[in-house]
């Protein structure tokens, strides 16, 4: 990923791609303490546009005051930076990274006196879990890691330090041949994917799990406006592992999985073994607001 033409945007200054890098005593390099986001730029009609960017801006924001972070800039700036990291790197579609982390001011566990430093970068970026995921649907397992509690990670941050839990976990599922891993909360109740969140249909109904321990995903969100439209309500409840096993419909949201259909777990077949006919609804109906074809929800887009 690091050689490759292109301008990342750091801590104010647009770099060549090459040369954005960071000493090797960077804080966060050693105690992955920071956090970060992950957004997405669609082509539209009207040319590439940025999906839900205040609401992405806004979790970074929360992100950074809960790890006690003082960003060093304003919204308008990394709204700015996001915008210009798309077209400055000629995309018509593709994925934007913010991420905050601390320099290499200080060493020690304690960061105090450690600069706070933003960098942004976009690049061209597909199906997160492959074109057939979308399209066919993917196997999980659960994982034998739980999801963390929320006094060991605070859940509402999208702290990068919770993602070494994740790559336990999507190694594990991966090592054991399936395609994503799903985690249980310390009390053993579904909480989320490794890096996205869950919903399960089961008789009608729209199912997900309680955020206690998830990330408040923005395509989760999404998800559950959509289906009000489509007149159906996405209840919160805890979720047990068997009643993943028996639902009609499962699938993954998140900005990069996007809506992923999940047709097993724990090798049980979910419904007939294919995405579901809900599942389906809601894949067009995000598609065509990410594409900016649903004129409700314009105001989800920000052109670059
Ligand atoms: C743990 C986790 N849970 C839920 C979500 C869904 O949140 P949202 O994107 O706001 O709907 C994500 C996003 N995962 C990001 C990181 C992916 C990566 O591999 O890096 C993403 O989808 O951009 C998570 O990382």
């Amino acid at each position: 990923m690091q050689d490759k033409d292109g301008f990342i945007w750091l801590d104010g200054h647009w770099l060549p791609w090459r040369d954005a890098k960071v000493h090797v005593l960077t804080h966060t390099l050693h105690y992955g303490y920071g956090c970060f986001e992950g957004l997405r730029a669609y082509a539209t009609p009207a040319g590439p546009a940025i999906f839900r960017l205040a609401e992405h801006l806004k979790r970074l924001e929360d992100s950074a005051h809960i790890l006690a972070i003082e960003l060093p800039f304003e919204r308008a700036a990394l709204a700015a930076a996001c915008r210009q990291a798309v077209t400055r790197n000629g995309l018509a579609s593709g994925y934007i990274r913010p991420l905050v982390f601390l320099g290499a001011e200080k060493t020690g566990v304690d960061p105090a006196g450690a600069a706070t430093h933003v960098m942004i970068a976009a690049w061209d970026w597909g199906a997160y879990l492959g074109q057939t995921a979308l399209e066919n649907g993917i196997r999980v397992r659960v994982s034998s890691y739980a999801r963390h509690h929320p006094n060991v990670q605070m859940c509402r941050a999208k702290a990068i330090s919770m993602y070494a839990n994740s790559i336990l976990a999507v190694r594990e599922a991966r090592r054991d041949g399936y395609d994503e891993a799903l985690l249980l909360d310390t009390e053993g109740y579904v909480a989320e994917g490794s890096s996205e969140n869950l919903f399960l249909v089961r008789d009608g109904e729209l199912l997900q799990p309680e955020t206690t321990s998830a990330l408040d995903g923005i395509t989760r969100r999404t998800v559950c406006t959509l289906a009000g439209e489509l007149g159906l309500a996405a209840r919160s409840k805890r979720i047990t592992r068997d009643e993943l096993y028996c639902a009609d419909e499962v699938f993954l949201t998140g900005t990069a999985a996007e809506i992923t259909p999940v047709i097993e777990v724990d090798r049980r077949k979910i419904g007939n073994g294919r995405p579901g006919p809900l599942t389906r609804q809601l894949q067009q109906a995000f598609f065509a607001c990410v594409r900016g074809e649903d004129a409700r929800h314009a105001d989800w887009l920000t052109p670059v």
